[in-house]
């Protein structure tokens, strides 16, 4: 969703990112007034970007553009913000991937992951959202059998979307469910199922054990099953969030990023971060509590808003 001016996704995203480019667009602009720039400029630009968890690399990278250009006339702040914007869509590119179920598989089977509170029902509210306007029909899963407040949750989504909703009682065998939602997507011949899961159960252990359970499942009914698995992310935990990706990823294969709840922290810079480290696919960000606050993003627009630049 690009637009050519500061409105609509653009000004959400810019709003959204606001914590964290007031305090970058701060830091810069006070670090190029002076006349002269030299290593300890650089060093503490470096210092800025790292505080905004941008990661090493990309820090690394923006300081040494801005080393090359310093001795340019005119170079204050703004157009070091425009060297960092580009260096941000640079590692974001590759990564900012619509989720795209395949077409081919019937149902294609989307795994919803994150612990509790990252974003997960906001997620699958928006998929099913998305594509029940591309007329495509959905069955959604109801994986999280330990809380009946999640499972009521779910069904909303289900009542407006139209999707199907399979879901079980609450203590259920979340494995045993997403089988019946299976058989049920197969026999409807759905296009999608997409399955909620637990964040927290008893202890990490139990989690990942019932997560490993739901994935032997769906591989016996279709070898290829999941197509996608969709870790959602809270952007408020920082680091916390990067050593998500490494603890899910070896028991549900993530195959995609949903980072949320960027508007809630000065260090947003960890979407960069978690692209330039992992390379996974982000299909949606973000940048508030509304369904439109969520959406695919533009790694120009990123890089623009993070920094507190309107739109080209
Ligand atoms: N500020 C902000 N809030 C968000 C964002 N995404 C989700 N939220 C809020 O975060 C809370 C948790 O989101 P859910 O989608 O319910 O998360 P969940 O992972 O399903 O959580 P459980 O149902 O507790 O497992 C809700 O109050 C959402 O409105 C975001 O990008 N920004």
């Amino acid at each position: 969703m690009t637009d050519t001016t500061d409105t609509g996704w653009f000004a959400r995203l810019k709003a959204g990112l606001s914590k964290t480019s007031s305090q970058l667009t701060r830091g810069i602009q006070e670090l190029f007034t002076k006349e002269k720039i030299d290593a300890a400029t650089l060093d503490d630009l470096e210092d800025l970007l790292i505080q905004a968890d941008l990661g090493v690399s990309t820090a690394e990278r923006v300081v040494a553009a801005v080393g090359r250009a310093r001795h340019e006339r005119n170079l204050d702040g703004e157009s070091v913000r425009k060297i960092v914007a580009e260096e941000v869509a640079r590692v974001l590119e590759p990564v900012a991937r619509p989720f795209d179920p395949p077409e081919s598989a019937r149902p294609a089977v989307a795994l919803v992951v994150g612990v509790n509170g990252s974003g997960k029902t906001t997620t699958i509210g928006k998929i099913a959202e998305t594509f029940r306007t591309a007329g495509l029909k959905i069955v959604l899963a109801a994986g999280d059998t330990f809380r009946a407040a999640a499972v009521e949750q779910l069904k909303v989504w289900a009542d407006r979307s139209g999707a199907i909703f399979v879901a079980k009682e609450t203590g259920a065998d979340a494995a045993a469910l997403v089988y019946e939602a299976w058989q049920k997507a197969k026999a409807e011949d759905a296009d999608l199922l997409i399955v909620d899961t637990a964040g927290r159960l008893q202890n990490k252990a139990g989690l990942m054990a019932e997560l490993e359970k739901i994935v032997r499942v769906l591989k016996k009914l279709d070898p290829d099953a999941p197509h996608d698995s969709i870790l959602v992310l809270d952007a408020t935990t920082g680091q916390n969030a990067l050593g998500q990706v490494e603890a899910f990823g070896k028991v549900a294969g993530v195959t995609g990023l949903v980072m949320t709840k960027l508007d809630g922290t000065a260090r947003g810079g960890i979407l960069v971060a978690a692209a330039e480290k992992y390379k996974l696919p982000v299909h949606f960000i973000g940048v508030g509590e509304g369904l439109d606050d969520l959406e695919p993003f533009d790694p120009d627009a990123f890089g623009r808003a993070i920094v507190g630049l309107p739109r080209e």
